[in-house]
């Protein structure tokens, strides 16, 4: 298995060279040169099984020789070890034909750890038989550092740099980065907003002479690795709701297009998905590109669902990679018009974006009535984001089986959960103590100098 650039001028990798590269030399993201697929027995076989061997199964085709079967295997059964449920990922019923997929029973509470578990084995596996030590540089609105701390604090051969918008997540979220006391673990706020974080992380990945003095690693989603680990739990829900033997519909709350970008590649790989369904909050680029076919920046307005407040949506480039028949130059000249504010997506690009994908939006006021409604009517309380999903869900529902992404635990975000249905959630036990903590992080401006030179001198 050979992996290629979205832009096209990047060395072709293998599995393992992609996974601790990151994002491309030419500024692209990694993606398989092909796709694999799975027979409808196969996809029928996957009933009955375990999580890890469902994960097995799905992921194989896509490592190549990186790891044995044997050495894979284990790989996934630590990965998913610490997860609090024994499905790992459980589905619960919200109403006729509308299924809730909570994501949520991993260490950090949100859908991050199914993949960042997984990389963490992964890293680990790799780095100690090459003896090599890396750097990895995150950036998050919230959920990917809480979930990349977990997974590599206290490692001897990496240290994790996370860069989060100052004041702009929650609470929890904030002490989920700032508490673990490992010195491997480094909590940078930084002055600006989430898309500030990614685009410092991705001018990072483009000097070269830094990329290799500090030995850069990236565990965003701009991961391949990250988005594998995703693809398997869209197969074992459908499964279970009758795949292949019948379609089901996802809707995914989506920011950096991580999430739903597994979907696709699960109905690429021969899962019969109907709908996918992109639910954006207020700030609402994929939406709007959907309607109009042209992608244009308009700010961030912070909101309720902090983690996808989101416009420069990393993994759109995968599949706008795939709409324009992957030509790497096509995809490369969007980027660069992007740096102008706005890219018009061609007709015949649009026409496949739209066959794939449906989409829709949830304002701040229809969140916090959904998150109410939803309580009231089948006691299941939901996170934000997973209450933007299921707004936008209710929406397209229709005698297929529809699944809404439940991404984290309403505990990360108890105060947009009280106001809308007077519940406090409580964190699980293992969390209760977490505002008792002492925090340890440093707020940083936001300036790609500043930032480089700040990391260099901690690794000295
Ligand atoms: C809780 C939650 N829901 C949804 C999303 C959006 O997912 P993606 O960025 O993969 O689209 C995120 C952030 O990634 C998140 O943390
Ligand atoms: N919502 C994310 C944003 C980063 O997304 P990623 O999937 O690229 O890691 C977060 O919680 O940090």
């Amino acid at each position: 298995m050979r992996y290629i650039s979205t832009r096209g001028q990047a060395p072709v990798l293998s599995f393992e060279q992609a996974m601790l590269t990151g994002l491309a030399s030419d500024g692209g993201l990694y993606v398989p040169e092909t796709i694999p697929t799975l027979s409808a027995d196969e996809i029928a076989g996957l009933a009955g099984k375990s999580y890890e061997e469902a994960a097995f199964i799905v992921m194989r085709p896509f490592i190549g020789d990186t790891f044995t079967d044997a050495e894979f295997k284990e790989i996934i059964a630590k990965a998913y070890a610490g997860f609090k449920h024994d499905a790992r990922a459980p589905l619960v019923q919200l109403g006729p034909n509308h299924f809730l997929l909570e994501l949520f029973h991993g260490p950090t509470l949100a859908f991050k750890d199914f993949a960042m578990q997984l990389i963490g084995q992964l890293f680990q596996a790799a780095l100690s038989r090459s003896g090599k030590r890396v750097t990895i540089v995150g950036a998050t609105s919230g959920d990917t550092g809480s979930a990349a701390i977990e997974a590599f604090k206290g490692l001897s051969n990496v240290d994790v740099f996370i860069l989060f918008p100052h004041g702009r997540v929650s609470d929890v979220q904030r002490r989920q980065m700032t508490t673990p006391p490992e010195a491997n673990v480094h909590a940078l706020a930084v002055e600006g907003d989430f898309d500030d974080c990614q685009a410092a992380l991705k001018e990072m990945f483009a000097d070269i002479a830094f990329r290799d003095h500090v030995k850069l690693a990236a565990v965003n989603s701009i991961n391949w690795a990250r988005v594998l680990a995703q693809v398997v739990y869209y197969f074992t829900s459908a499964v279970s709701l009758g795949a292949p033997h019948r379609e089901v519909s996802f809707t995914v709350p989506t920011g950096n297009f991580g999430d739903i970008f597994a979907g696709y590649i699960a109905k690429r790989m021969g899962l019969p998905i109907k709908d996918l369904v992109i639910a954006t909050n207020q700030n609402d680029i994929l939406h709007r590109t959907m309607v109009t076919g042209a992608y244009t920046k308009e700010g961030v307005t912070p909101s309720i669902s902090p983690s996808m407040d989101i416009q420069v949506s990393s993994n759109f480039e995968r599949a706008l990679f795939d709409v324009y028949d992957r030509e790497g130059a096509a995809i490369a000249q969007l980027m660069t018009e992007l740096k102008s504010g706005e890219f018009k997506i061609s007709q015949g690009a649009m026409d496949r974006l739209r066959d794939t994908f449906a989409s829709g939006r949830a304002s701040e006021d229809e969140t916090s009535a959904t998150i109410s409604a939803m309580q009231a009517r089948t006691g299941e309380v939901l996170c934000p984001h997973t209450a933007v999903a299921v707004k936008v869900a209710e929406e397209h529902l229709s005698d297929v089986p529809m699944v809404s992404l439940a991404t984290a635990h309403p505990a990360k975000f108890p105060a947009a959960v009280e106001a809308a249905c007077g519940i406090h959630p409580a964190l699980p036990v293992h969390m209760a103590d977490l505002f008792e903590r002492d925090e340890r992080f440093t707020v940083v401006a936001n300036d790609l100098d500043g930032l480089k030179s700040l990391i260099k001198e901690r690794l000295a």
